[in-house]
């Protein structure tokens, strides 16, 4: 809480989003195999050693042969030449064209010395021994040029790059098998709660299934973070601190969730206040109750217990400071206006994140969005029917049916 006037305010959203960015800093960065880069981002430029394409070659199956050779080629008169070599794909050797002569050559085969251009074989009658083309070529037909794509040398990816399939085969392309990258994160998620129960075991009354880490780890994973969970540790401060200490080591992000509330057993605040993590309300609904800070150096983030005020939170506050971190220049969601199919209401002062279904039909420059469900942060069924938060801002009481708002687009 912040203290003005000797009264204390809640943290705004914002406030709280430039903490938790600044918590998790910039990882460091490791060079990984492609197939572990998927969805990180470059930490420095990649230049091509070798050009795309890395030789002259031809698009087509056909024959490579000296346009002047068929430049009176046409479907009434063909012209017939010798093939004197057969170039699949993957020949390494140079056969030279002689005049009046053709190559029968594959897609992605090296053009032979003194061809200059390439006859489709539907543009043939196909022979192998001597082949007639009834279609003259102009010069440089079908030819796939050296360094048309990359340049040997020049910069293919550039760091920042967000590596997705076609950047990570353009990497293999230019023949490179690891990528120097921002390291994703270790992760611990905790769920604290004695209520905890992990499915299949039976329940007894006062008991609930666990779903907190289930949520966590699986949009932590999306993100890349290597990540452990500890489902269900009781409200006790010492079976908290022996659950996770031991995991400090190995941790470079503590998650939890529960325990940070007002009430009398908040576990995740009893054990974490005075350690190093500050608790505080940020003006956010779901997910007022918040803490972050360091526990024996290990980043940690706290979320309410609620599991709609989880996911709201890990929205606004862990995947942008986990984006950030992994060195995206692009932490938000993307951000539209729509119109809303009903009036909703929200508490002043604080920032609402209502879930929202969002649609727009073509011709239509705005889209609608419909609530789904109430504010209510245990309503866990309506959230999996949203697609969209819907933002109602802090100095906004009710939106009208028909106004326009912001929404984030998940
Ligand atoms: N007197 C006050 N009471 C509460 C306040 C407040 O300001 N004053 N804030 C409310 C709000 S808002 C929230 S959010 C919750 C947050 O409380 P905690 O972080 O301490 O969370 P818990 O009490 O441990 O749990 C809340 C709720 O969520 C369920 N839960 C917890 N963990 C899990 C899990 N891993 N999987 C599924 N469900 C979980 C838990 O059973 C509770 O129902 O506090 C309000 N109270
Ligand atoms: O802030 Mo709590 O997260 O509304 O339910």
């Amino acid at each position: 809480m912040i203290a003005i006037n000797g009264t204390e305010r809640a943290r705004t959203v914002d406030e709280h989003r430039a903490e938790v960015i600044e918590l998790l800093g910039t990882r460091p960065t490791i060079e990984l195999p492609l197939a572990d880069c998927t969805g990180l981002v470059l930490a420095e430029d990649v230049r091509a050693g070798v050009s795309l394409p890395p030789f002259d070659n031809s698009a087509m199956d056909g024959y490579a042969v000296r346009s002047v050779d068929v430049v009176e080629a046409g479907p009434e008169r063909p012209v017939e030449l010798p093939v004197t070599e057969d170039i699949p794909a993957g020949r390494t050797d140079l056969p030279a064209l002689l005049p009046g002569t053709a190559h029968r050559i594959m897609t992605g085969a090296p053009l032979p010395t003194g061809a200059d251009t390439v006859v489709m074989v539907e543009r043939t009658d196909g022979g192998t021994e001597t082949v007639r083309v009834h279609e003259a070529a102009p010069p440089g037909a079908h030819i796939r040029r050296t360094g048309e794509d990359v340049a040997a040398g020049s910069v293919a990816l550039a760091a920042g790059t967000v590596l997705g399939p076609a950047q990570l085969g353009l990497a293999s392309a230019v023949g490179l098998d690891r990528l120097t990258v921002h390291e994703p994160p270790r992760v611990l998620v905790v769920s604290t709660g004695t209520e905890l129960v992990l499915p299949p075991a039976e329940l007894r009354h006062g008991q609930i299934y666990e779903s907190n880490s289930v949520m966590l780890v699986a949009a932590l994973r999306a993100m890349g973070c290597r990540v452990e969970s500890l489902r269900s540790v009781a409200d006790d401060v010492d079976a908290f601190r022996a659950a996770i200490e031991p995991k400090l080591a190995d941790s470079d992000l503590v998650v939890t969730s529960g325990g940070v509330s007002a009430g009398a057993y908040e576990v995740v605040k009893d054990a974490l206040t005075g350690a190093g993590v500050r608790f505080a309300k940020v003006a956010m609904q779901p997910g007022g109750p918040q803490g972050c800070g360091r526990w024996n150096g290990v980043p940690v983030v706290t979320l309410p217990g609620n599991p709609v005020s989880v996911l709201v939170s890990f929205e606004a506050f862990l995947r942008p400071a986990l984006l950030s971190a992994l060195g995206h220049s692009d932490v938000e969601r993307r951000r539209v206006r729509a119109r809303l199919t009903e009036t909703l209401t929200s508490p002043r002062g604080k920032r609402q994140f209502r879930r929202g279904y969002y649609t727009q039909r073509e011709g239509q420059v705005t889209g609608v969005v419909g609530p789904r469900g109430g504010p209510g942060s245990h309503l866990l069924a309506a959230f999996t029917q949203a697609n969209c938060l819907i933002v109602l801002p802090e100095d906004v009481a009710e939106a009208e049916e028909g106004s326009e708002v912001d929404v984030l687009l998940l």
